[in-house]
């Protein structure tokens, strides 16, 4: 649909506009009580969310994301799905699958009560989706626009086989130095550590979690209460997730920066991702006809 029609059926006085934004992608606008932010139908991906009087957005999005259809676009919440990682079956499909590159179907938009604003989009199998995975599915995410900011992903296998997947949003959370933040919560669970090559033994983390070589690593058992200590943007992020039992922490650092095409290369100061995540020995069987669920609520707070 054009952006004046999706204006004239869906947006919302004041509130909810449709633009073309970057690459000509189609951006869904929100401004309320509470916060603004921008949320793409490609991929279901929220690339923006900032708190009204915040200086800052929580998510950093690079400026060099591809925004090019058939690509995925770096930063803000990629939906990972129906693998989170390299292509399980070792076929060199897309790392953390194809879903956060197809267009979405939004289903509702809509202003609730409390004056938060609630976000509906959906997407299901097609031919192009069964050419790369035979499975019969549909996704829906549900995204809340308020004085929090919450995502939440229900997979419904709508085949008649069981549905096995691993699924993950991928935070890209905007902090003022990541050499100077600290990750709370996972102080003394176990972790594969994928920076220094698969097949580790697990580690335990001792203390807060902080950045000063290249991070890569899932954590098994992960609390639901995480957060972000932010010094130079003088502030903490809350992320508290749901159905999710085990947690990402990314930073690519100095090299996997600079080899990144779609990174700047000081970037890797200016992000960090903590990501909800089922994978590893955490993969997800779905009975036909059944559902699962995984999501992550956000919460801004100064220090
Ligand atoms: O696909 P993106 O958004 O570039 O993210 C890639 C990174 O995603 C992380 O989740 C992985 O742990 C890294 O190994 C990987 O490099």
């Amino acid at each position: 649909m054009e952006i004046d029609a999706l204006n004239a059926e869906l947006g919302i006085a004041d509130r909810l506009r449709f633009t073309k934004g970057r690459g000509g992608f189609t951006m869904i606008e929100i401004e309320n009580a509470f916060a603004t932010a921008t949320i793409t139908p490609y991929g279901g991906q929220v690339l923006h969310y900032r708190p009204k009087g915040a200086a800052d957005d929580l998510l950093f999005v690079s400026g060099r994301a591809h925004f090019t259809p058939g690509k995925e676009n770096k930063g803000g919440i990629p939906i990972c799905w129906p693998w989170f990682g390299p292509d399980p079956a070792g076929q060199g499909r897309l790392i953390h699958g194809f879903i956060r590159c197809l267009p979405w179907r939004l289903s509702a938009c809509a202003e609730l009560e409390d004056g938060a604003t609630r976000i509906r989009l959906r997407v299901a199998d097609d031919d192009a989706t069964r050419a790369l995975c035979p499975c019969a599915f549909e996704l829906g995410v549900e995204i809340l626009v308020g004085s929090t900011l919450s995502v939440s992903l229900t997979t419904c296998n709508r085949g008649q086989d069981p549905l096995r997947i691993t699924q993950g949003l991928h935070t890209y959370f905007n902090v003022g130095d990541a050499r100077r933040i600290r990750v709370l919560g996972l102080e003394g669970c176990r972790y594969i550590d994928k920076a220094r090559g698969a097949g580790d033994a697990p580690i335990v983390q001792d203390g807060a979690i902080r950045v000063g070589a290249e991070v890569n690593r899932i954590y098994e058992k992960a609390p639901a209460r995480l957060a972000i200590e932010d010094p130079v943007l003088g502030r903490r992020l809350r992320i508290d997730t749901r159905h999710s039992r085990t947690c990402v922490v990314w930073n690519p650092w100095v090299e996997v920066c600079r080899e990144m095409e779609d990174l700047g290369d000081e970037d890797y100061r200016r992000f960090i991702c903590v990501e909800t995540v089922n994978t590893a020995s955490e993969v997800i069987e779905i009975p036909p006809g059944q559902a699962a669920h995984i999501g992550a609520e956000y919460r801004v707070e100064s220090l």
